[in-house]
């Protein structure tokens, strides 16, 4: 069932409550209660007043809009082959079959393998790209960081850095990616099936996904409950959600979160940019010890980000690819 945002909720957990909206500039404590909240109950949140300054959101957001803006016949040179999941793309999403009403361009975040010749193709003026999404990148991954010290913190876990170590590693293989659900021409267009899906439903395998949109809708989340809510976006504001390799590092303590886009129903267009936190490929993921309390059950095996990669890239996008690390009966 999907709900307009001026439907009721009626389930337990999200009754009365929504989603959840963590102010940075409140004092540490309660910052760190309302976080570690919102990763057990929704897996996601959305954060205002984050320090992020504007002129880089928008700054991106302009030279994206200038890639988008393109011929398609120079957006498809922004691809590899063989085909890797990096670079433009449209409708296709992942290698197995899965489509969205959207084209995307997705880049490897690591500063490192970032400066490629992909830049002398997206945009007359190159430097001005690769210095805009360098800046986005450093900016969040800093905030990223940031949330990720303020959880471990306030898990009492020994070490400040046991998440956020991963994002900071010199090899990690975090990834960006902007989306584009281009508008429909008219609007008598509008009138057409509704309940199309732009982005289909999944959770992301990495760590945190930061996500920044304009204001035009679609993003939905899927609670506990298993209801569908839609979440609007404010331009200024970021969207969090846990990923698959925070659901085992926390020992399922936090959930990743379900989360899917309608397609774009609106004359303008949609764009989306996330930031996808993840460990390096040789990194292993497994329960951090003190995240299994005495008596509890260690619900996951240990694993490395380059198998659970690999297992994600085989599969499809709305598979629950976290099950096949699951223990039985806390047995691993
Ligand atoms: C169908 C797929 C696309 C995806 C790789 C996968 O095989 C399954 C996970 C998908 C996802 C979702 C979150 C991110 O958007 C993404 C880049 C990722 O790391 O996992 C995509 C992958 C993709 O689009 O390449
Ligand atoms: O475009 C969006 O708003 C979300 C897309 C998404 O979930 C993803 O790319 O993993
Ligand atoms: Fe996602």
């Amino acid at each position: 069932m999907v709900l307009s945002s001026s439907s009721p909720l009626r389930t337990k957990k999200t009754q009365a409550i929504g989603i959840p909206v963590i102010d940075l500039s409140l004092d540490a404590a309660t910052v760190s209660h309302r976080i570690i909240t919102a990763c057990q109950d929704y897996g996601f949140f959305k954060l205002i007043n984050h320090g992020v300054p504007t002129e880089n959101v928008s700054k991106m957001e302009e030279v994206a809009h200038g890639f988008f803006s393109k011929p398609t016949s120079e957006k498809i040179k922004v691809k590899s082959n063989p085909p890797t999941p990096f670079g433009y793309g449209c409708r296709n999403i992942g290698f197995n079959g899965d489509v969205g009403e959207l084209e995307y361009l997705l880049l490897q975040a690591n500063p490192l393998v970032l400066h490629s010749d992909t830049f002398n193709v997206v945009s007359n003026h190159p430097t001005d790209f690769s210095c805009a999404v360098d800046d986005y990148i450093h900016a969040v991954k800093e905030l990223t960081c940031g949330l990720l010290e303020i959880l471990a913190l306030g898990l009492s876990l020994p070490e400040k850095n046991a998440f956020s170590r991963f994002i900071r590693d010199f090899d990690s293989d975090s990834c960006f990616r902007v989306n584009h659900y281009p508008g429909v021409k008219t609007e008598s267009n509008q009138l057409k099936p509704a309940h199309r899906i732009g982005f289909g439903e999944h959770s992301d395998p990495q760590i945190f996904t930061i996500l920044r949109s304009n204001d035009v809708p679609g993003l939905q989340i899927c609670t506990v409950d298993g209801l569908w809510i839609p979440v609007n976006t404010e331009p200024t504001d970021f969207c969090v959600f846990v990923g698959d390799a925070l659901e085992v590092l926390t020992n399922g303590r936090f959930k990743s979160v379900r989360h899917r886009v309608m397609a774009n129903m609106s004359t303008k267009s949609r764009m989306s940019m996330m930031y996808f936190a993840a460990p390096a490929m040789n990194e292993w993921i497994s329960p951090i010890p003190q995240m299994i309390s005495p008596g509890d059950l260690r619900l996951y095996k240990s694993f490395t980000w380059n198998e659970y990669k690999k297992a994600a890239y085989s599969m499809r996008l709305g598979d629950q690819r976290i099950d096949l690390f699951k223990c039985h009966s806390g047995l691993c």
